[in-house]
Parts: structure tokens; C-alpha cells; sequence
């Protein structure tokens, strides 16, 4: 992905070739610029890259049209944002059920029946009438989660999901998260620049300039991932 031309072009991301893998947690860190949220924005059909091929899933996004993207995005690409993004005047169902409501369709009785199961187990079953100004930051991006789940998306983009949440509600979101993968299936792609954070992805991807460096398929903990970032950004640097 190259922004601007000639001598003030930005190579943003170059010669990534990267899978996500399917039921998997894959966390992607970088230093600041390196390219994540590039990468991101490719991969969830939001921007166009200037070279390359993108899929998601089985569908191939490359030279698709505004258009076919919005419909791809909605029905196979849920999103959990640093802000939560809720819609501050619609309750907790609301909120859950919106992708739905954007692509025009109700849920039948088995997408129903799942979405009360992921209320339940999000714990948000006692707050559905409540909007988001009711509720804690962790709660919030519990309902983010749940409406990102609740389509069965073939992938879950999480932007800093973390960022805005004390350290408690942080781990509790992750270990959502991780609860989401590991026994939902649910593939996820989590941006972050916090190594705790990266330590419940099964997976750990590191940008440096725009390039894949370094993947660490069973990161060993914070503290290992911490290390690896501290020596990309002295090379970013350097
Ligand atoms: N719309 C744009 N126009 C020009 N350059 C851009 C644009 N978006 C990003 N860039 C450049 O591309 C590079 C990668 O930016 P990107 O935002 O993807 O990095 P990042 O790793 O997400 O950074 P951070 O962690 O600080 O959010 C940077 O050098 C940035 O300045």
C-alpha cells in the first residue's frame, strides 16, 4: 500500500503476505507507523491496496466495488474498536442486533437462539434494556464484542480493544476474546501495541516499515513479547 506519489510516497505496508489463520488469534504489533493499521484497513475491505490480492474467507475482495465491499464487511468482517462504537441512543440489544439491521435481514430462530447465548455468556444477559451511557467501559465493549460475534463473521477485526479499559476489564475482554477463538471458532485479528494484550492471542505477527518481521506461532508471554517490541523499535530506530 503506497500513499502519495514520487518522492513523498509512504510505502505504508509492502510485500505482506499473510494469512489469519481460521479459529485462530492472531495479534499484530508494531512500532508506531509500521504499518498495522494499513494492514487492517486492507484486510477488513476498507481500503483498497495499491498492489497485492486480498480474501476473506473464501471470497476474494481485491477489485470489488464500494458497493460489494459494504455488503462483504457487514456480513463477513465484525469490528471492535479502542471507542467501542456503540450507538449511544439505542439499548444493549440494539446495539447487538444493528449488523443485522444495516443489511436489512431479522435474525432467524437459531441466529436468535445464539445471540442469547452470547448475551448470557458475555454477561450482559441482565442489561439488555440498558444503553451504553449505563454502563462501565468493560460492559460496553462486551456489547461491542457481542454484536461482532453475532453474525458468525468469517473474521473479528479488534482495533487497541483494550485501550480505553482499566487493566481488570482489559484481561476480562481478552479473555472474551480468547473464549470467542478457542471455543466459538471464531478467527480473530487484534491489533495492539500492548505485549499483555498479545499474550492471549495463540499467535503473535510484528510490522516493522511496513514488513512482516518476526511471527512467534506460541508467544511466550508478555514479558517475551515486550522484549521482541522493545528490539523493533530500537530498530526502527537505528
Ligand atoms: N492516508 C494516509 N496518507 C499518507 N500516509 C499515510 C496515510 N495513512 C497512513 N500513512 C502512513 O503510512 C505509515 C503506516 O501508518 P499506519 O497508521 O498504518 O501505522 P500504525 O502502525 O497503525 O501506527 P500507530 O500505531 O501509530 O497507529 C505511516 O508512515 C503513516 O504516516
Amino acid at each position: 500500500m503506497t500513499y502519495g506519489t514520487g518522492e513523498g510516497a509512504v510505502h505504508a505496508v509492502r510485500s505482506v503476505d499473510l494469512e489469519i489463520p481460521r479459529g485462530g488469534f492472531t495479534a499484530v504489533m508494531g512500532p508506531s507507523g509500521s504499518g498495522k493499521s494499513t494492514l487492517m484497513h486492507i484486510m477488513a475491505g476498507l481500503e483498497t491496496p495499491t498492489r497485492g490480492r486480498v480474501w476473506i474467507g473464501d471470497r476474494e475482495i481485491t477489485g470489488l466495488d464500494d458497493e460489494a465491499l459494504t455488503v462483504v464487511r457487514r456480513r463477513r468482517v465484525g469490528f471492535v474498536f479502542q471507542a467501542f462504537n456503540l450507538m449511544p441512543a439505542m439499548d444493549v440489544m440494539e446495539n447487538v442486533l444493528l449488523p443485522f439491521e444495516l443489511d436489512g435481514r431479522r435474525p432467524d430462530a437459531e441466529q436468535q437462539a445464539w445471540i442469547e447465548e452470547l448475551v448470557a455468556r458475555l454477561g450482559l444477559a441482565g442489561r439488555l434494556r440498558h444503553r451504553p451511557g449505563e454502563l462501565s467501559g468493560g460492559q460496553q465493549q462486551r456489547v461491542a464484542i457481542a454484536r461482532a460475534l453475532a453474525g458468525r463473521p468469517d473474521l473479528i477485526l479488534a482495533d487497541e480493544p483494550t485501550g480505553n479499559l482499566d487493566s481488570r476489564s482489559a484481561r476480562e475482554v481478552l479473555e472474551l476474546l480468547g473464549m470467542a477463538c478457542r471455543e466459538l471458532g471464531q478467527s480473530i485479528a487484534m491489533v495492539t501495541h500492548d505485549p499483555r494484550a498479545a499474550a492471549h492471542a495463540d499467535r503473535v505477527v510484528y510490522l516493522a516499515d511496513g514488513v512482516v518481521v518476526r511471527r512467534d506461532e506460541a508467544p511466550a508471554g508478555a514479558d517475551a513479547i515486550a522484549s521482541a517490541m522493545l528490539l523493533l523499535e530500537e530498530g526502527t530506530r537505528a
